[in-house]
């Protein structure tokens, strides 16, 4: 079958737009000096012959605290170190250790990392030591672990196999249902708020008949909220759907009440194994310790008789758990560096090993990020260091505005090209929230850099992206009602709310679903004929799309009939919004995701693509590390987590940036903002830049931010500062003289405008001046262009001519605006 998009020329718009969609998944160039590299004439089982030798490489290169990590046999063993000491590798090395010693197979070890690109790494590893056996092992993150037992284990909870995975906007668009449903007054109870707590609440195992009984009867807000959550959790459970929380709560669950169950599990994985522990909440504590089993009695020590164990008692799996308490950087989402504090407590024969040495950094970066750490209260001091020498100092720049800290990063990524060979995939750019990514961007392109964003305005949160989505869980779940109801008028059917509230009602009491609700319209009292006709139609369409799922269509092929049949595709091509041709290009990129999964999986089917698809996690989507040279990866701290990079740049470093100003007044926050500064630094190899902007323009108005807190703390001597003061005082002049700058910038605190030492070379304002411009840009429907302060935009209307033209411009989620040429500071692309 072809596809409706093939021929789609596809832009470099798009290009830039969508390249958050793909995940390759590929190894970042770690190197792994000790891991046996994969033979030419490598035996389908190696862990059979020779592995004697496969195990002592594996040794090889280790230091002797990660060799005896590696080796370790029988208690619970707790890595804790610092940042680049080796954790993820001495797990891996430990995986592959236990399988080239034979004391595991592939099939008993479930091994958890943070995200599905470590997994893949781990996999990759592993299967280069002992071949396709290693696809027998569990390497997830906790989610997609949690996704593999319940679709096993389903039917004890009276769940069905096909069941859906809600995101975080399915989630919040149900609790709005719920919200509505009560009749809770939205200002007053904000779903988005209760949406957040119930999450707080799966994540420490607070069910809502728990909650419930907790909420005294003097405070409505909390009764409210109970009784939200409990109709909440039954509008899942009535859309055979899970939330993400739920994936983790709803397995402790079942481990907890079915013993059998529980005990299949443990017999199975004899070995667990977590990296990043320091970022687990608490379910995932309790997830980890009902997979392992609880010692209550004295461990086996028996080495290779472990396969040779007979049926019962089960004992308690070995784990392992590495982590660093400096990088818990997740304690918003309830995750607790208790933990790791307390891992010994509560494993009382666990044994620790410390690593000390840092592999990854030269020492100036160590000593920058051990400066900025050391200042945070309560915690054990390390001794992190290196033999890598001191390396080259640490860049510094102050730049007038976020503009031209873009420019600094761009025109350096140029200068190491050219006199160091530093290749662009060698380079990540860190900010502390995705905001920041657009001036970054704008100057990239115009630099000519490819650069990929990892997170941000994701692919898959967009409004078409999500539309099809829908259509495909609508079709793989026939009880999903928020997904069937998202796409019943969508493309508009001319069915209105009315109509729409009256099948709900009927579904309601007649205690069956939606989308049941839907097929038995005839049924429903109230439905006018004409809603009943395209209620019909509507439910024909998705009971022939999912005869043709059934029938074995690929994902691709079950899309493009979705958007075919429904008109919705049509719509869009028909529409002479420039938007909506982007739309129809998007569509065409999760076309060809859909057609990649099946490639790589001809036997998946449409459940599988979509499992894929929900559990995506940002980090997925790095770049391919290719032969070109690789494109640079700009990403929010949080996602750099685990990573590295021979080129660091830290941009943003302002108080109220980075540090984020809601942590400015809260100490324990502020804590986890060093916390996540101490990764920022620590994800760098050889060349480290740290820059901050004096005006930063954040929602279109200017904020004049001093220094961050954590630059004064990195030693003088560690730091090369390219340009040190800021040329606020041009600034003030310039914008001080009238139009529309009079008065805009705002102070965001005093404080230092940054080390002050070395001689400047300011190059003055970059930004928006309210002055006019004699070249005002000719531009056409269509045109790409970018603004100073809105970012990219697609002109969507030109009014007037000459002087007095205006543009109107689409800026996104900054809202299309109308702007006249003249004043405003847009450049076409
Ligand atoms: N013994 C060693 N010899 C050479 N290189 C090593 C050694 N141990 C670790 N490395 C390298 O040091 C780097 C950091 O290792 P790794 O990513 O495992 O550290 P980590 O402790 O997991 O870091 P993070 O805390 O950031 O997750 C990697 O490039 C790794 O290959
Ligand atoms: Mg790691």
């Amino acid at each position: 079958m072809t596809s409706l998009f093939d021929n789609l020329p596809l832009t470099g718009a798009l290009a830039a737009d969508t390249a958050t969609a793909h995940s390759a998944v590929t190894a970042d160039g770690a190197r792994l000096p000790g891991l046996v590299p994969p033979r030419e004439d490598a035996q389908p089982e190696p862990v059979r012959g020779g592995r004697g030798r496969d195990a002592e490489a594996l040794l090889e290169g280790l230091n002797p605290h990660q060799r005896a990590a590696v080796v370790h046999s029988g208690p619970p063993l707790l890595i804790i170190a610092g940042a680049g000491s080796g954790k993820t590798r001495v797990l891996t090395h430990r995986i592959a250790y236990l399988l080239a010693t034979r004391r595991a197979r592939p099939g008993e070890i479930l091994a958890i990392t943070f995200t599905n690109k470590a997994a893949a790494e781990m996999r990759e590893r592993v299967e280069a030591l002992v071949g396709p056996p290693a696809r027998a092992m569990w390497v997830s993150t906790f989610h997609s672990a949690c996704v593999r037992i319940l679709r096993r284990e389903h039917a004890v909870l009276g769940l069905r196999s096909s069941f859906s995975i809600y995101d975080a906007a399915d989630s919040l668009r149900l609790m709005t249902l719920v919200c509505r449903e009560l009749g809770l007054d939205p200002k007053r109870y904000p779903p988005k708020a209760f949406i957040h707590r119930v999450s707080d609440l799966k994540n420490e195992l607070v069910d809502p008949d728990a909650f419930a009984a907790g909420v005294g009867g003097s405070n409505p807000y909390e009764e409210n909220l109970a009784e939200a959550y409990r109709m909440y959790a039954q509008r899942l459970r009535q859309a055979n759907a899970l939330d993400f929380d739920d994936l983790i709560m709803t397995t402790v669950n079942l481990l907890q009440a079915f013993p059998a169950v529980a005990e299949h599990y443990r017999r199975r994985f004899r070995h667990v194994l977590v990296d990043e522990y320091q970022d687990t909440n608490h379910a995932q504590y309790v997830l980890v310790r009902e997979l392992a089993g609880v010692a209550t009695q004295a461990y086996d020590d028996g080495g290779d008789s472990d396969l040779d164990r007979g049926p019962a008692p089960v004992l308690p799996a070995e784990l392992t758990v590495v982590g660093d308490a400096d990088q818990s950087i997740y304690a918003f989402r309830g995750a607790t560096i208790r933990n790791i504090l307390e891992f010994e407590a509560d494993y009382p024969d666990a044994t620790t090993i410390l690593l000390e040495q840092n592999y990854r950094s030269t020492q100036n970066i160590l000593s920058a990020a051990n400066a900025v750490i050391a200042r945070n209260p309560d915690r054990k001091a390390k001794n992190l260091w290196t033999a890598a020498g001191a390396g080259p100092k640490i860049i510094g720049y102050v730049a007038d505005s976020d503009h031209e800290e873009a420019r600094f990063v761009a025109e350096e990524i140029d200068r190491l090209g050219d006199a160091s060979g530093v290749r662009p995939g060698d380079v990540a750019v860190f900010y502390r929230t995705n905001a920041q990514s657009r001036a970054l961007e704008e100057v990239l392109i115009r630099a000519g850099i490819p650069y990929k964003v990892v997170g941000g305005t994701r692919f898959y949160e967009r409004r078409e992206v999500k539309d099809a989505i829908a259509y495909l869980r609508a079709i793989a779940n026939p009880d999903d009602a928020v997904n069937v109801r998202r796409i019943l008028n969508v493309p508009k059917r001319g069915l209105g709310e009315r109509s729409e509230a009256v099948i709900a009602a009927y579904a309601e009491r007649e205690r069956i679903s939606f989308g049941a609700a839907l097929e038995a319209a005839a049924d429903v009292p109230g439905l006018a004929t004409r809603a009943l006709g395209i209620v019909t139609e509507f439910a024909r369409l998705l009971a022939d799309l999912r005869a043709m799922a059934a029938g074995g269509a690929t994902p691709a092929e079950v899309l493009d009939s979705a958007l075919d049949r429904s008109g919705y595709l049509a719509e869009l091509r028909a529409s002479d919004d420039p938007q909506d041709a982007t739309r129809v290009e998007n569509l065409a990129e999760l076309h060809a995701v859909a057609a990649e999964f099946s490639e790589a999986d001809p036997d998946g089917d449409l459940g599988d693509f979509l499992e894929r698809v929900a559990l995506v996690a940002d980090t997925d989507q790095l770049p391919d590390d290719d032969a070109s040279g690789g494109v640079v990866t700009l990403m929010t701290v949080h996602t750099a987590k685990g990573l590295e990079f021979p080129v660091v740049f830290v941009t943003g470093l302002e108080d109220g940036t980075f540090p984020h100003a809601r942590s400015l007044a809260d100490p324990a926050e502020l804590s986890e903002e060093r916390r996540l500064a101490y990764v920022a630094l620590t994800r760098a190899r050889e060349r480290l830049y740290i820059s901050r902007a004096a005006v930063r323009t954040a929602f279109g108005v200017p904020h004049e931010l001093p220094a961050s807190r954590f630059l004064d703390d990195i030693p003088d001597e560690l730091l090369d500062w390219r340009r040190a003061e800021s040329s606020m005082q041009q600034l003030r002049g310039s914008w001080g003289s009238g139009g529309v700058g009079s008065g805009r910038v705002r102070s965001g605190a005093t404080g230092g405008t940054g080390p002050r030492t070395a001689p400047s070379q300011a190059t003055g304002a970059t930004f928006g001046s309210a002055t006019p411009r004699a070249d005002v840009p000719s531009l056409d429907v269509g045109d790409r262009v970018t603004h100073d302060a809105y970012g990219l935009g697609t002109v969507v209307a030109l009014e007037g001519a000459g002087s007095s033209q205006v543009a109107k411009i689409d800026f996104g989620t900054d809202g299309v605006k109308r702007l006249l040429l003249r004043y405003s500071p847009v450049t076409k692309l």
